[in-house]
């Protein structure tokens, strides 16, 4: 488990400014969702953590370093699936020791056994054990994203970032690969961070949830605290009617 801060971050693409001062503290072990519509910076915010993007000002810390490129120990998953159609799921999995490995050591999978078991228990964990031998071009897209999440496990990471992860899903496969996602972060006692930006999904899954709106943090708070108020505040005008759940604040606040 690590502890992760992010101290003033600031991030600008020319004139562009993509992160503007953000700042927050995330505790070992928390699972936390980033939230906010599209261009908002969340993409941004998850590639400055892990080392992927160069930052403009501030600086983000992991157990106090600073992060300067990508970490050994955090391990990110994306949009697109960004898996091998001809190998496997236990394949693709298996990659996720690359660092360990080598390139060519991982894909003609000649890993130390402890990878291989590895590699299944992951599977497991996404409840692919039974269609580990299946070709990954064959499988449909939340299993792919599975997948994803598998190879990530067997890198072995204290951190698990996530940018979009169900993006491209219907929404039943969406609500699948999240439940997966929170089931691998506490199985592996893992600090995770995921962008989202179907509020319902992050309001099933979140523990802690982190607003941002033009680059800056709106907000920063848990469950209880998401109310429709702070909707508004992230979304701005754009109707989120229908995604979300009104709390029992919110029906307080309006009785
Ligand atoms: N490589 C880049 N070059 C120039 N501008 C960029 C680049 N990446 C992002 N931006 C800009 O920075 C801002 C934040 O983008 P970012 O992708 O982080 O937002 P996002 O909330 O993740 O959006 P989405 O949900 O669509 O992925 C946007 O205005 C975007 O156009």
């Amino acid at each position: 488990m690590s502890r992760i801060t992010v101290d003033g971050l600031t991030k600008h693409y020319g004139e562009t400014v993509a992160l503007n001062e953000v700042s927050f503290e995330i505790p070992e072990g928390e699972f936390v969702i980033v939230l906010g519509v599209s261009g908002s910076g969340k993409s941004t915010l998850l590639r400055c953590m892990n080392g992927l993007t160069p930052i403009t000002g501030g600086e983000v810390r992991i157990d106090g370093t600073p992060v300067t490129q990508p970490r050994e120990d955090t391990a990110m998953i994306f949009q697109q699936h960004n898996i091998i159609g001809q190998l496997s799921a236990y394949g693709n999995a298996l990659t996720g020791s690359l660092n360990r490995n080598g390139y060519l050591r991982s894909v003609l999978q000649f890993q130390p056994r402890e990878d291989k078991y590895q590699a299944l228990e992951a599977l497991e964990t996404v409840g692919l054990l039974d269609e580990a031998r299946q070709r990954a071009s064959r499988m449909s897209g939340g299993q792919q994203q599975r997948v994803g999440i598998a190879r990530a496990l067997v890198q072995n990471p204290d951190i698990l970032l996530a940018d979009e992860p169900v993006a491209s899903l219907d929404p039943g496969s969406a609500q699948q690969v999240m439940g997966y996602l929170r089931t691998a972060a506490e199985r592996r006692d893992l600090t995770a961070i995921s962008s989202l930006h179907q509020v319902n999904l992050a309001r099933k899954f979140g523990e802690r949830f982190i607003g941002l709106r033009d680059g800056r943090k709106v907000f920063d708070g848990y469950r209880e605290d998401v109310t429709m108020d702070v909707i508004d505040e992230i979304y701005g005008d754009i109707d989120t009617e229908g995604l979300f759940a009104r709390t029992d604040a919110d029906r307080e606040a309006t009785a």
